[in-house]
């Protein structure tokens, strides 16, 4: 028997207010060790999406399912990287402490770190390879060791699903190289993964699966057929360019804003 979707989606729409949808006609399958790359101009709603897996966003419509129940109740066990972060640059905390605080989900507020969240937070440290940095402040790391500090504190639930939002934006090639190979060796392991991002040759490096978005959802499927001239055409506009070849496509991927919110 082929095991439950980590998430699924029938004709999900989106609301921020409970009314004016922010995303709709959504239909998506997430199975262990896939990675959804979430591709679309800016406001197309990718965000929106990765936020209704943990509740934060709620359906008005459709059905929608996230390790076996609502996203809301599903986040504990959801590792979610948001696009910006409330850490304060100027805030004497530790890349080990902001590590640490991913844990709390877990732990609860009335637990402290045990040995064996510590165990999980080396662990996590050292799988973005920051181990050497960890009593660093966290506002003194550059901006690509930020970012795997905060993939690190994703990944100290051992979760199932993993949502990132734009976690390649601002970095460099090596730091690029880190954070590919090491969501390849988390789909090895059987996470599921979701991410939103506008590179679409990363997305083919990546990602077994595409989701196609501009406020609609306009493709979701294998990434070889989906991510085709036409879907890309048809999300991003004409101006996304003539693409003839699928290597067109990589090397030519031109995202650009959004229409106006009208409320669809
Ligand atoms: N907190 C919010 N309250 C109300 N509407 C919101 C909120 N956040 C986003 N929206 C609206 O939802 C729509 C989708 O936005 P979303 O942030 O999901 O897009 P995105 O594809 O992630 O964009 P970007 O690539 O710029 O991050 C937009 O019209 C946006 O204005």
């Amino acid at each position: 028997m082929t095991p439950q979707p980590l998430a699924e989606y029938r004709d999900v729409t989106l609301s921020y207010d409970g009314h004016t949808p922010a995303s709709a006609d959504l239909n998506l399958q997430i199975r262990e060790g896939e990675a959804l790359a979430l591709v679309g101009p800016n406001a197309s709603g990718k965000s929106t999406l990765l936020k209704s897996m943990v509740g934060l966003v709620d359906p008005i419509g459709g059905w929608m399912q996230v390790l076996g129940t609502s996203g809301r109740r599903a986040a504990r066990e959801i590792g979610y990287m948001p696009q910006t972060d409330e850490i304060d640059p100027e805030f004497p905390i530790s890349l080990r402490q902001v590590v640490t605080m991913g844990r709390f989900r877990k732990l609860g507020p009335l637990r402290w770190p045990g040995k064996t969240d510590r165990q999980t937070v080396d662990a996590a440290l050292e799988r973005v390879n920051l181990t050497e940095h960890a009593h660093k402040r966290f506002g003194d790391l550059s901006g690509g060791q930020q970012q795997r500090g905060l993939l690190a504190r994703a990944l100290v639930t051992n979760p199932k699903l993993l949502l990132l939002d734009e976690p390649f934006n601002g970095l460099d090639t090596t730091s690029r190289q880190q954070l590919m190979q090491t969501l390849r060796e988390l789909r090895e392991e059987g996470v599921g993964i979701a991410v939103s991002t506008h590179d679409l040759e990363l997305a083919h490096q990546v990602c077994s699966h595409v989701l196609l978005i501009n406020r609609r959802q306009i493709a979701f499927g294998p990434i070889h057929e989906t991510l085709i001239p036409e879907h890309v055409t048809a999300t991003f506009g004409e101006s996304a360019g003539h693409f003839d070849t699928h290597d067109d496509l990589i090397a030519h991927p031109h995202p650009v804003p959004a229409p106006e919110r009208t409320g669809l």
